[in-house]
């Protein structure tokens, strides 16, 4: 990764004990959505000079998606307060799925449908100040719930232009408008992520299939570092 963009560490799912095994670093993606975050943070610095992007996750290996997608079934099993081998089968457990499912992708080993991180074309991040704290957004990375959707805070941002909400609202339409303007697309319920060249960005281009395919240590010269 170039030193211009900057990379929140310790990598939080590294943190986690995520399988990245010692040859593969998370902070990885193709070489032209590195270009194009670059162009994305001048965009940025155009318009608030003191910050920049940070990046929180970029590539992504299939069993490092599957580690994530179970460890937030765990998490959201315990915060239901539901004994997930015991609901097994219940309509509890089929509930928790679901809303995992909305905002992580499946770990899917089907090469028409990689998941979007492990294709190196997929990036979540947000805005810092250049000596690195994070800014507030309304909402943490990764929190599972409809505080994440991009727009929550548009109707208190407009109903009161003094508020926290006006504020979140207003940093997040930026971290849109830079990354929209260097050819990303948002995911739908997710402020943070981002993608170019993988299945969502090509359904909001109208193609059939994104053009990066998921990318493993085996062929992972045709990312950066
Ligand atoms: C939840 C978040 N970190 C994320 O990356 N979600 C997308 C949809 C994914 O799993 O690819
Ligand atoms: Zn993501």
């Amino acid at each position: 990764m170039p030193e211009e963009l900057y990379c929140l560490k310790p990598h939080a799912y590294q943190s986690l004990g995520a399988p990245y095994g010692d040859l593969a670093s998370p902070w990885m993606l193709r070489q032209d959505v590195i270009r194009r975050l670059l162009i994305a943070q001048g965009y940025l610095q155009k318009i608030e000079p003191q910050f920049c992007l940070a990046l929180f996750d970029c590539w992504r290996p299939i069993r490092v998606q599957k580690f994530m997608y179970e460890y937030a079934i765990n998490q959201e099993c315990i915060s239901r307060g539901i004994d997930r081998f015991e609901s097994a089968g219940s309509s509890e457990l089929k509930d928790v799925i679901e809303s995992v499912a909305t905002f992580w992708a499946l770990p899917s080993l089907d090469k028409s449908m990689p998941p979007p991180h492990s294709t190196g074309g997929a990036v979540d991040l947000t805005i810092a100040t250049k000596d690195g704290v994070s800014l507030e957004m309304g909402g943490q990375i990764d929190c599972m719930g409809p505080i994440s959707r991009p727009d929550y805070y548009f109707e208190a941002a407009h109903s009161n232009r003094d508020s926290s909400a006006h504020l979140w609202h207003s940093r997040r339409m930026i971290l849109l408008d830079v990354m929209k303007r260097s050819g990303f697309v948002q995911h739908p319920h997710e402020w943070w992520h981002f993608s170019y060249g993988d299945q969502l960005w090509a359904w909001s281009n109208n193609s059939q299939a994104g053009f990066y395919g998921a990318v493993d240590e085996s062929d992972s010269k045709s990312i950066i570092n």
